[in-house]
């Protein structure tokens, strides 16, 4: 099946995704889904978290702003998901900034089996136990090949993995993708990233798969491409990003860039 195909079942069911995610993103992320035609909901209360990832198509948890009242929660809901079999999409946000941040992963990650874990470099390192200089919540400076990062880190947590970055490199412990499309500006606008692990959420509703995975990662990407073409300001460029999620249809599938 091409990349457009999962966006098309994609549209034609609109999944109902539950995003527990940080302070920072969560109105970019709502808007995004939307843009692209999903549709979203934010809920955070240990009391609901079960009943809400139930009525859900997918389940995306971010540690952005991890609080403990969020983390107790989101291991309810990654439990339930588990359950369900609903796809589970993990981003550990800034895992390397702070040892509360990696506790919090571990105990997530002990209890619930991920779909896929999605973060930057720093991040996937860091839960590879690689050294690496991240940046808080940016990928920062590091040392190691990033092909084979994903493909250890699929084995480790035995699930899929995305690595976001220049090239983002997809895998699932065995075959090992590289999505080249998107712009470096798109580092200038804070939740990009986020957003992504809420899409490919939303594209794993569709089929739990490595490639709807790499169609949610290609389509983006080819996104970005488009709103840069329309602006090279980040303000502007998160504005009309939004508006290529909508815009995107069959004939953008010929400027995918993948590597395999
Ligand atoms: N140097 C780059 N060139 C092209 N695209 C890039 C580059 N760096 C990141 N991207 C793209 O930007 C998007 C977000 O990736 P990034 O690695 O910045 O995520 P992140 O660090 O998790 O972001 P955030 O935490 O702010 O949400 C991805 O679609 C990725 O492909
Ligand atoms: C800036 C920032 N701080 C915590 S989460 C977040 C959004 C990007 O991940
Ligand atoms: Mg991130």
């Amino acid at each position: 099946m091409d990349a457009y195909s999962y966006l098309y079942a994609l549209r034609q069911t609109s999944p109902l995704v539950h995003n527990m995610t940080n302070q920072v993103v969560a109105n970019f992320v709502a808007n995004g889904l939307l843009a692209l035609g999903a549709s979203p909901i934010m809920a955070y209360a240990e009391e609901e978290v079960g009943t809400i990832t139930n009525i859900c198509h997918s389940t995306a948890l971010n540690i952005g702003t991890i609080t403990s009242e969020a983390f107790y929660a989101m291991l309810l809901a990654g439990k339930a998901a588990n359950e369900l079999d609903h796809p589970l999409v993990f981003d550990p946000v800034g895992v390397g900034a702070s040892d509360y941040r990696k506790k919090c992963v571990e105990r997530l990650l002990e209890t619930a089996q991920m779909t896929l874990i999605r973060g930057n470099a720093g991040e996937i390192a860091t839960l590879c136990g690689i050294q690496w200089e991240a940046k808080g919540v940016d990928s920062g400076e590091g040392d190691y090949d990033l092909q084979n990062l994903a493909k250890e880190a699929a084995i480790k947590f035995n699930c899929m993995i995305a690595i976001s970055g220049e090239i983002d490199w997809i895998s699932d412990g065995q075959r090992i993708v590289g999505v080249k499309n998107g712009h470096s500006l798109m580092t200038k606008v804070t939740g990009m990233g986020c957003l992504l692990t809420a899409v490919s959420a939303a594209f794993l509703a569709v089929e739990q798969s490595l490639d709807s995975v790499i169609a949610a990662h290609s389509l983006y990407g080819v996104a970005g491409d488009y709103a840069y073409q329309k602006s090279t300001m980040p303000g502007t460029f998160q504005m009309h990003f939004i508006d290529q999620l909508y815009l995107l249809n069959e004939n953008d599938n010929q400027y995918i860039n993948i590597i395999e």
